[in-house]
């Protein structure tokens, strides 16, 4: 069994790593960091990686073609099981594929400023976390980290990739968020919005990457008590903003300081959330993950 020491580090995220395997295959690691206002924590959340990447597989069985190839499999460091997946190398489509269903977020501060989201002129009125139906795609440039993606339009994805292969990434992003918006909504569960990565195989097929629909990609607010004209509650990171705020942190979000700790009260509730969020998703019980 090898161990992660086995396989280069190639890229580095806010909370999750890729190594590579192999000529075909890398290992794509959640970790059980979290990040919050723009800060990845100092503390981590148990088992946050694990839930994410069970998530992730929940949703690549039944969306395909994507790029894994294994989450139970001897490659896979025993130090990372569980939170770990062996996917195939694909040729990167450097455009962070986002769908939004509801109005919030960088979208929202476009509208307000522009009454438009990536060229996409929206219905006049509408408020913080307004539901956009149908759903749009709002491409963003990625990003160095700690810097916010930047929202384009089609038309500079379609400049830079091509009108056909712009098309398919638009097409396909919106068919893939409302397939998933339409179920969770039946689990009790609005996914907000969501971000993709696609990569291209030897043979140019769009197929999806990275991570899928986890709370780390996607915004996902408990169905129960939406009510737009207001920021609806992260149903993962709410306990984590909150306690941030609050005069009990100590902590003041618009200095240069780094967040404290959090409490281990805090680190209970955040993991029970993304554990309450994978089983009420997927109907299965978290501790039947990789047992
Ligand atoms: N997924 C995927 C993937 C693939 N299947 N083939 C080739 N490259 C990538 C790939 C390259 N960068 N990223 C983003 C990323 C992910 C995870 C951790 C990081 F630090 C950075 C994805």
């Amino acid at each position: 069994m090898p161990t992660l020491a086995d396989y280069q580090h190639v890229a580095r995220g806010k909370v999750r790593d890729l190594y590579d395997v192999d000529d075909e295959l890398l290992l794509f690691v959640a970790s059980d960091r979290i990040s919050a206002y723009d800060h990845i924590l100092s503390s981590e959340i148990p088992d946050k990686g694990r839930v994410l990447t069970a998530m992730s597989v929940f949703w690549f069985e039944r969306l395909t073609p994507n790029h894994l190839v294994a989450f139970d499999d001897p490659r896979i460091p025993a130090e990372v099981r569980g939170r770990a997946l062996l996917v195939r190398k694909l040729q990167m489509v450097d455009v962070e594929c986002v769908a939004r269903g509801y109005l919030t977020g960088s979208g929202m501060a476009d509208y307000q400023a522009t009454g438009a989201v990536c060229g996409i002129e929206l219905p006049v009125g509408l408020v913080e976390a307004s539901e956009l139906d149908p759903p749009i795609f709002t491409p963003a440039s990625k990003a160095e980290i700690g810097a916010h993606d930047e929202n384009v339009s089609f038309d500079v994805i379609a400049a830079k990739h091509g009108e056909e292969l712009a098309s398919k990434l638009r097409d396909r992003t919106i068919e893939l968020y409302s397939e998933a918006r339409a179920y969770a909504l039946t689990r009790g569960l609005i996914l907000a919005d969501t971000k993709f990565e696609f990569g291209l195989d030897a043979s140019g097929e769009l197929v999806l990457a990275d991570e899928v629909f986890t709370p780390d990609s996607s915004r996902y607010w408990p169905a129960e008590g939406y009510e737009p004209g207001r920021v609806q509650p992260s149903f993962d990171k709410q306990y984590v903003r909150d306690w941030l705020t609050s005069d009990a942190s100590g902590w003041d979000r618009k200095s240069d300081t780094p967040p404290p700790p959090l409490p281990a009260d805090v680190v209970e509730a955040t993991r029970n959330r993304y554990v309450e969020a994978y089983e009420r998703l997927t109907g299965r019980s978290f501790a039947d993950w990789l047992a």
